[in-house]
């Protein structure tokens, strides 16, 4: 069986996970891990800000020589209803100039944290002081932190690369790729 390789945009383990969960051998994919510019703030602060960085991602990465497939996942922060929430977008391009783009599930964060996030810095760091542990991003994520481990960054984030994979698939692979 000959394999299509899937290039992810970042080599956070957490979104490394989601995307092996789904572009399986099984599906006839090899993922590899490669660090990619989001081109946005290390921090995005809107939907607009964090789909542009998991887009910047996927087509820096079909920009590089030999890669048909890639995939950006970005996490980012919204304004919404008077709460600040987590968002995640991802998106797949293709070498022939297709895109597909996806967010996932969102959840409002405790107060608490909110305030910190509004006077600077990055979710991942202020989690990790909040919570007393460290690298939480590249793990189970704020939202395992939230969800008393019922929904990890992963499981978060594979829902978007299923919902990625599933609408290339819907379009025909061999239109889209
Ligand atoms: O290595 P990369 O791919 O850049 O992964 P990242 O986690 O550092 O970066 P993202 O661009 O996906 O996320 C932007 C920021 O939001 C933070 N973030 C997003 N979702 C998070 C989560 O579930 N838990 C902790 N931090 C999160 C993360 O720490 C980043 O500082």
């Amino acid at each position: 069986m000959s394999y299509r390789t899937l290039y992810l945009g970042s080599t956070n383990p957490a979104k490394l996970d989601a995307v092996q969960a789904v572009f399986t051998p099984d599906q006839g994919f090899t993922v590899v891990a490669r660090s990619a510019p989001s081109g946005v703030a290390d921090q995005p602060r809107s939907d607009d800000e964090t789909r542009t960085g998991a887009v910047n991602r996927a087509h820096w990465l079909v920009r590089q020589p030999g890669v048909e497939l890639g995939l950006g996942l970005e996490g980012g922060l919204v304004d919404h209803a008077g709460d600040m929430w987590l968002c995640n977008w991802g998106a797949l391009a293709t070498s022939r100039g297709h895109l597909l783009v996806a967010s996932g599930a969102r959840i409002p964060l405790p107060r608490e944290l909110a305030q910190s996030l509004r006077k600077g810095g990055e979710l991942g760091d202020v989690v990790d002081s909040w919570s007393g542990r460290e690298g939480v991003r590249h793990r189970e994520g704020a939202i395992g932190i939230l969800t008393e481990g019922e929904v990890s960054r992963a499981d978060l984030l594979g829902h978007i690369v299923r919902l990625l994979f599933g609408q290339w698939r819907y379009l025909g692979e061999s239109r889209v790729s």
